[in-house]
Order: structure tokens, then sequence, then C-alpha cells
């Protein structure tokens, strides 16, 4: 148990990042293997409206995701942070170009089209751990998901990498559990 999340995000984004730099290809089989369930599941192929974000090297993939999607005709939506900690979803195609922002430096799509929360049918969860029990995220600690998923009543699903399970953090009142984990 990590006294502070501070403690365990510390902890696992070097973790994850030494798995980018050290075992690339273990990283890319275990996506990959998370994907095929993803796409073998019966929410994703309910899904129409599929809201993600532009993962960073050391965060699950998304770009396969994406081509995915719109290979199967569903429409798929980035994140961008807004003001006020807040997370909007904008509608990207093919066409779309991303812009590289803020601290973390995350690409963002820069089309104004955005949806409403409950126009979306699946959001796929990004997190630096996950807890298998609790179905609970560790995140990068903007709040962005906790208050996105606050009265979200679509589907959400973390794909988690072996590296990104098995340990525990002292969880906040206003932690938002995520619908499904895929492993
Ligand atoms: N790829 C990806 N995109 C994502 C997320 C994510 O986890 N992964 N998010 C998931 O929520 C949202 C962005 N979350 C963010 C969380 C914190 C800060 C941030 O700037 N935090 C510190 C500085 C970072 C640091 O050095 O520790 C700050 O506020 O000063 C920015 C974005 C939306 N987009
Ligand atoms: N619904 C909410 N309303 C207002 N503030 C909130 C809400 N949810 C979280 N916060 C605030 O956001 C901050 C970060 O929360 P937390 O550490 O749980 O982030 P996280 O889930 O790890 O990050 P992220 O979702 O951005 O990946 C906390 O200071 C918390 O008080």
């Amino acid at each position: 148990m990590f006294k502070s999340k501070g403690l365990a995000r510390q902890h696992q984004q070097n973790r994850l990042k030494k798995l980018v730099a050290d075992h690339p290809d273990k990283k890319a089989a275990e996506e990959k293997q998370l994907h095929q369930k993803l796409f073998a599941s019966s929410f994703w192929q309910q899904a129409n409206h599929v809201a993600l974000t532009h993962a960073m090297a050391f965060e699950v993939a998304t770009e396969p995701i994406i081509q995915r999607a719109w290979q199967e005709g569903k429409f798929v939506y980035l994140a961008k942070v807004e003001a006020n900690r807040a997370l909007s979803f904008r509608l990207v195609t093919e066409k779309t170009p991303l812009v590289q922002s803020g601290k973390l430096g995350l690409w963002e799509p820069t089309s104004e089209v955005t949806i409403a929360k409950d126009s979306l049918d699946l959001v796929i969860v990004p997190a630096l751990a996950f807890d298998f029990v609790s179905h609970h995220r560790l995140g990068f600690g903007g709040g962005y998901y906790d208050r996105f998923l606050f009265e979200y009543e679509g589907a959400s699903v973390g794909l988690v990498l072996e590296e990104q399970s098995g340990l525990t953090w002292p969880v906040d009142q206003h932690d938002q559990a995520v619908q499904y984990l895929i492993k």
C-alpha cells in the first residue's frame, strides 16, 4: 500500500517508462492482446461513439484502437483539457490535425465538434494503475476523469498492462470506478 497517491504515481511512471525503454516488445505484445480482447467485447461491438485519449509512449497504445474504430465505422472522440480542469471529447477523423499542448505535451484534437456526455457509448479510460478489486484508477492527479465519469452513464473500460496492476493506494471520496477492466 502506497502512503499517498503521489508516491504511487511516481512509482508507476518510473515502472512504465522502464517497461518502454527496456522491454518494448513485451509491452507491444501485451497491448496487442488487450486490443484484441477489447475488439471482441460486447461493449466495443455495441458502441458507435467512442471516446479515448492520444496515448503517451508509456501508456497503453490507443492508435490501433482509433484505426480499428474508423475501420468499423465508429465515431471517434479524443480528449482535450479545458478550463476549470474539465475534459471535452472532440470528434476526430483521419483528417483532423492534433496539436501538442500542456506540461505533459499531450496531443489534442483541433476539431471544434464536441460530444455531450450522454451521447457517448464507450469511454476508454487511461491510468497509471488500476485496482482489480474496486476498479479504481490512479491518474496523473488532475481529477479529469473523476469529474468526467461522475454522472456518466455509458460504458467505461480500462486496459491494464501487467505493470499497471498489483498495487494499492489511498482512495478519495471523489474517485470514480471504471465499469470494465481488461487484462
Ligand atoms: N494520454 C493521455 N491524455 C489525457 C490524460 C491521460 O491520462 N493520458 N488525461 C487523464 O486525466 C487527461 C489529462 N490529464 C492531465 C493531468 C495532469 C496534468 C498536469 O499538468 N498536471 C500537473 C503537471 C504534471 C506534472 O509534472 O506532474 C499540473 O497540473 O501542474 C495535465 C493533464 C486528458 N488527456
Ligand atoms: N468531482 C470533482 N470535483 C472537484 N474536484 C475534484 C473532483 N474529482 C477530483 N477532484 C480534485 O482533483 C484532484 C485530483 O484528483 P485525483 O488525484 O484523484 O486525480 P486522478 O484521478 O489521479 O487524475 P486524472 O483523472 O486527471 O488522471 C484532487 O485534488 C481532487 O480534489
